[in-house]
């Protein structure tokens, strides 16, 4: 099993992230994980903190010469803004009325749409700066870094995976479109909404301008998918041990994630039973299905085809025209805090998803096949694909098998 937890606030010293359970032998280049931060940033629509700080990457624990142990991996995230932030964010006590000039300035203004007025009722805080320093998406940093080192581990059994951005706001590739291989990761990063489709993604600049020359923000639908993934991940005799459960979990986990389809997801509510599901034939004597409407999870457990989840975002609540609020210091109307904001993390958001989804896969893979190195791991799986009978083996269809 695999466990794994990050700490840091968003304009803290750093960034932690330590996970537990990964088998000895997974190649860990820290050039990948950078490579794996940098993409997180990418996106039209992202905000001017973007550009200026840096992801500085230390690995800490629990990797040598390239390679994971078997140990806990510990891994550091430094957050190149702190020396800004060193009186604001001090974990000593600080002189009060020094620590509330400026940056320190109490946020008494609760944004609608972000943690900030539910967090200070919950945690007994009467300005938002101790909320929003956890409740923001600066950690999915470090979540990325761990996606990093799982994907890596999944790529040593064969599974790969892609993210994309399929709507932006109301513009969305039109259905139909051809789903994006893994292969085609890096024309995907040099799109400006890492979208497949660049008439669709033209459009969505035109809409990530005029959200930004209005004030405004915009959320979308980005997809995950995972090739290679063999049948029997997750299982169907528990609520929780269903794999779409823990993928819908941990894409629900990223921040301003409202919605989670696997498949077709919700189209398929609209479709008659004779013409939602993947018909199984015999094609050169194995058993195949004839389209993916399911999007690769039956019964909560992988059908060895391609595994397709979506998660849809919400618009970013930090909003330049803002929006009504109450200040909690005087009880009176207000304007909802801003002073900077993405208008558009949807690129981004995949870029996190694919680190959850891949987070997932490594656990299942893990839950099912055990080893405590890459080769036992490798070997438990090639066992168990080669003893499902013939009778029984189906075939993918992600173009992979
Ligand atoms: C990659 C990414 C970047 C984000 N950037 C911002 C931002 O700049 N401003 C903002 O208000 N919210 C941003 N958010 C969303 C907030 O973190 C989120 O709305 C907030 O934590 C409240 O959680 P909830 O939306 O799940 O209720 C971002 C989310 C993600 C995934
Ligand atoms: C720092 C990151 O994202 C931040 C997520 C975020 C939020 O409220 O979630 C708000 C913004 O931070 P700030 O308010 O300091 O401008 C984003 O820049 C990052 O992704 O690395």
């Amino acid at each position: 099993m695999l466990r794994w937890i990050t700490a840091g606030e968003s304009h803290g010293p750093e960034l932690i992230a330590t996970i537990e359970g990964l088998p000895a032998g997974v190649p860990v280049l820290m050039d990948d994980i950078r490579a794996d931060l940098a993409r997180r940033k990418l996106g039209y629509g992202r905000g001017a903190r973007m550009k200026f700080e840096q992801d500085e990457l230390t690995i800490s624990a629990g990797v040598r010469h390239g390679y994971s142990l078997g140990s806990p991996v510990a891994i550091r995230i430094g957050n190149t803004e702190w020396p800004k932030w060193v009186e604001v964010m001090s974990p000593e006590p600080v002189d009060a009325d020094q620590a509330s000039r400026g940056r320190g300035a109490p946020l008494t203004r609760p944004r609608p749409g972000h943690a900030d007025l539910v967090g200070m009722q919950k945690y007994g805080f009467d300005e938002a700066r101790p909320v929003l320093e956890r409740a923001s998406a600066r950690e999915t940093a470090a979540r990325v870094a761990l996606g990093a080192v799982a994907r890596s581990f999944l790529s040593e059994l064969g599974i790969s995976l892609v993210s994309h951005t399929l709507s932006i706001g109301p513009v969305r590739v039109p259905e139909g479109r051809p789903l994006p291989l893994p292969r085609d990761v890096a024309t995907l990063d040099a799109d400006p909404l890492r979208c497949f489709d660049e008439a669709t993604s033209a459009l969505m600049v035109a809409e990530v301008d005029a959200a930004h020359k209005d004030g405004d923000t915009l959320g979308g639908v980005v997809e995950v998918l995972a090739y290679g993934v063999p049948p029997g991940l997750g299982s169907y005799v528990h609520w929780d041990r269903r794999l779409d459960s823990a993928l819908a979990a941990a894409l629900m986990g990223i921040q301003a994630i409202k919605g989670v389809e696997v498949g077709d997801g919700f189209l398929t509510t609209t479709r008659r039973g004779s013409d939602a599901h993947d018909e199984l034939v015999q094609s050169d004597g194995r058993i195949t299905r004839l389209s993916d409407k399911a999007g690769g999870t039956e019964g909560g457990m992988s059908t060895g085809t391609v595994l397709r989840v979506r998660a849809g975002m919400k618009p970013i609540a930090t909003i330049p025209h803002a929006l009504r609020t109450v200040d909690v210091a005087t009880g009176e109307a207000a304007a909802a805090h801003h002073q900077r904001s993405d208008v558009c993390a949807v690129p981004a958001a995949g870029v996190v998803a694919e680190a959850m989804v891949a987070l997932v896969l490594a656990n299942s893979v893990l839950e099912k096949f055990g080893g405590d190195s890459v080769p036992e791991t490798k070997r438990n799986l090639e066992s168990y694909l080669a003893h499902i009978p013939d009778r029984l083996a189906s075939a993918g269809i992600d173009g992979t098998d």
